[in-house]
């Protein structure tokens, strides 16, 4: 049975700016707690509560506040101690999304723990910060805040196995994007995306399950990898993997999946050959996003598409793939520039 997502769960994925500044405002608050610390006594916030330590980050190169450094330099956000200021606690995990509970939410997913190492939790942890703090992360008088653009794009990675359509989609996409695209990865050495993320000049890695001791080292690995180039949304784009629990603890739901068929009919790595089988009139295309069971996360967006008579599985997922590059490109989009809302098996995009 797929683990199911927190219900009434409000989605902010935040650029890479907006984390900094988050851990910039944790820093501060911290040192305001140890100046009023050193005025008040020992062990006491001025709240009256004792001071809680920074969450650290599961990944053990990550220390709260400290960004880590990427491949190629690149800074991969790791501070997870910045909790949304609203009324409603919200947080920022180990990939910078924002998780914001309405009220009446039940609690977070429930969590497997067997891991090499333990991952992100989407859960509040003791580094909860005070009220207090969240009113000072979430005040707009930082002057740093009030400098920064409000559109910075989202650092997402894509994961892909194949030609690359997809991900070419997503690179062509015309017009100022709410998304930017750190790094494409693969679970092969070389396949056709890794070429057009190269020409593309977008940074690509890989992450064999044969390099691994298990499946469970490689899902961590390749969290890590993502994490590393400081993904807050990971788009599988052909991605003929299936990623488990430790992965997408690291990123929850904030990993989508393309798939050529309406689900939840023809789930599988077959779909148009399935729906051609079949005899349907009518298939299409969905995103989704991934949970632990294969193509059953809950539906995002679908576009249909018809069958025509003389159609072979080529031509049919020819015909599929054209609906399904714009689709993606679209919700891609529409998840990097508003906050969504997971509810149960509804998504509502904002
Ligand atoms: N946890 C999930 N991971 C992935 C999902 C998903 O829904 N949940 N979607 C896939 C894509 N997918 C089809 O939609 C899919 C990909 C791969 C497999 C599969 O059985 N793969 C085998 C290996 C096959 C191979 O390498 O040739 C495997 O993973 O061992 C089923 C469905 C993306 N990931
Ligand atoms: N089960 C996953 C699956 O069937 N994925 C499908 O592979 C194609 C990748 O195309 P691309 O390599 O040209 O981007 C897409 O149709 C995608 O939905």
């Amino acid at each position: 049975m797929p683990r199911s997502f927190p219900s009434r769960t409000r989605i902010r994925l935040r650029s890479a700016g907006a984390v900094d500044r988050a851990a910039a405002r944790t820093r501060r608050a911290a040192r305001r707690r140890r100046v009023l610390g050193a005025l008040t006594g020992p062990g006491r916030h001025r709240s009256g509560r004792a001071p809680r330590s920074l969450p650290r980050c599961g990944f053990p190169r990550c220390r709260p506040g400290v960004p880590a450094t990427g491949p190629r330099g690149r800074r991969a956000t790791t501070d997870r101690a910045s909790w949304s200021g609203q009324a409603d606690p919200g947080r920022t995990d180990q990939a910078g999304t924002e998780l914001r509970r309405p009220p009446a939410a039940s609690s977070a997913t429930s969590g497997r723990r067997d891991r090499e190492e333990a991952v992100p939790s989407p859960r509040p942890s003791a580094g909860e910060p005070s009220p207090t703090d969240r009113a000072d992360e979430a005040g707009s008088a930082d002057p740093a805040d009030r400098a920064a653009p409000a559109t910075e794009p989202v650092p997402i990675v894509v994961l892909a196995s194949g030609s690359g359509t997809l991900l070419q989609a997503l690179l062509d996409a015309d017009g100022p994007r709410p998304y930017r695209i750190v790094a494409v990865g693969s679970d092969k050495s070389a396949c056709q995306a890794l070429d057009r993320a190269a020409a593309a000049g977008i940074d690509t890695f890989t992450v064999r399950v044969a390099d691994h001791p298990d499946r469970a080292a490689w899902d961590l690995a390749l969290a890590r990898r993502c994490a590393d180039f400081g993904a807050r949304l990971v788009v599988l784009a052909g991605f003929m993997k299936l990623v488990g629990p430790g992965f997408l603890d690291a990123f929850p739901a904030a990993v989508v999946n393309a798939h050529p068929s309406l689900l939840p009919a023809f789930p599988g790595m077959s779909a148009p050959a399935d729906a051609l089988a079949h005899g349907v009139k009518l298939t299409g295309c969905t995103v989704f996003l991934v949970d632990t069971g294969v193509d059953a996360g809950p539906i995002v967006a679908q576009r249909a598409v018809p069958v025509a008579d003389d159609d072979d599985v080529a031509s049919l997922h020819e015909r599929i793939k054209v609906a399904e590059r714009s689709l993606l490109v679209d919700v891609v989009s529409a998840m990097t520039a508003a906050p969504y809302e997971v509810s149960g098996r509804k998504v509502k995009l904002g």
